[in-house]
């Protein structure tokens, strides 16, 4: 979407960038001409990741660098490392992709103490640790910066069987507005994308397994019928963490195909057919004349 070489100069950092929707991100900031440091837990994971992108066959001759470093982003020590790593590598930063992120399916009733710190420890914990600690970089450098939290759109509705998600992504939430707020005076900008299905392998083995991958159709319930593309979520997520966003912070993207707008009333009633239509009209109709023999 954005034109050849728009984020030459830029460097971001993405959290999970080594496996699903935060590798898809890296490798079109990389063709925009980005350098980005990917960091996550698995430092194997993140270099096959690092050496697949950096020899791909149709990587533009200007394309951006890839440094991949360790990191469990609960962990305020390894967040630092790599930014400072980051800064001696490519010598400064302009932009951080919270992407990492742990869930899965189960009834809250079926969770331990742990189970439930795990997901909100990575998520809300792990994306305000790493906004504070680049934020305070970028204000006592007196550089702009922008941050873009990758969401759900059950941030904002809730959802059963996925509840410290849901909670650790509403707290995510509401830090990309209340930051944006407090920290535009440093010409920081933060935003969130809320996408909906994106298959990745991260989400799907634990989000969509078995029996129920068998069983359900998660397109059923998108208006648009499909699921995301991942180059359609790397374009709203360069475009966010590119300049020509500039003027926009504070806000939620939803990419999802309309899925967010089932609960729509009447949007069930797709499942009339023609003739029931028909029937309908003329019944709606019939009432229309009987109550208007009634005021006269
Ligand atoms: C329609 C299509 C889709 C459509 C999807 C569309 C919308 C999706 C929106 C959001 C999507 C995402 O976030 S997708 C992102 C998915 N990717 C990931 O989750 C990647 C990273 N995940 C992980 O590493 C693991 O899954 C995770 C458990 C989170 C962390 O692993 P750890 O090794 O740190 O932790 P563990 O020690 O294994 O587990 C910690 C505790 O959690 C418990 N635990 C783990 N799994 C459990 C389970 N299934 N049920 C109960 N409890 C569980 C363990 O028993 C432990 O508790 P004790 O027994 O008490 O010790
Ligand atoms: N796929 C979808 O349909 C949707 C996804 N999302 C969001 O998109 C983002 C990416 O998810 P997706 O690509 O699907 O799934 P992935 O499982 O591929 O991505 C999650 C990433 O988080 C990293 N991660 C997990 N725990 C930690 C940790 N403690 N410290 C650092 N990194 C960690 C993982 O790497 P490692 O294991 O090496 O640490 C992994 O790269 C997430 O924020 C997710 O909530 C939102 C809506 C829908």
């Amino acid at each position: 979407m954005l034109r050849d070489g728009a984020m030459r100069g830029k460097t971001i950092i993405v959290t999970g960038g080594g496996t699903g929707l935060g590798k898809s991100i890296t490798r079109y900031l990389l063709q925009l001409g980005a350098n980005v440091t990917i960091c996550s837990r698995r430092q194997a994971v993140l270099d096959e990741t690092a050496r697949e992108l950096m020899s791909e066959p149709d990587r533009p001759a200007d394309a951006g660098e890839v440094l991949a470093i360790q990191c469990d982003v609960r962990n305020p020590a390894e967040i630092e490392q790599v930014i400072s790593q980051t800064i001696e590598k490519f010598g400064k930063i302009d932009g951080l992709l919270n992407n990492s992120a742990g869930n899965f399916i189960s009834p809250t009733e079926r969770l331990s103490y742990k189970a439930f710190d795990t997901i909100v420890d990575i998520v809300l914990r792990g994306t305000y640790y790493f906004t504070l600690a680049v934020g305070k970089y970028w204000i006592e450098n007196s550089i702009p910066g922008v941050v873009l939290n990758i969401s759900t759109t059950y941030a904002s509705t809730g959802s059963g069987y996925v509840v410290p998600s849901a909670v650790a992504k509403g707290g995510a939430l509401i830090m990309t507005k209340s930051l944006a707020a407090e920290w535009g005076k440093y010409g920081i900008r933060l935003n969130a994308i809320a996408p909906g299905p994106f298959p990745t392998k991260g989400a799907w083995d634990r989000l969509f397994p078995e029996p129920l991958a068998s069983v359900m159709d998660p397109t059923k319930r998108i208006p648009l019928k499909r699921v995301g593309e991942h180059g359609e979520l790397a374009n709203l997520a360069a475009y966010l963490l590119s300049d020509y966003s500039g003027f926009i912070t504070g806000e939620t993207v939803t990419i999802d195909g309309g899925e967010v707008l089932a609960a729509g009333e009447f949007n069930h009633l797709e499942q009339v057919s023609s003739e029931q239509w028909d029937m309908i009209e003329q019944s709606i109709k019939q009432a229309n004349r009987a109550s208007k023999k009634e005021g006269q």
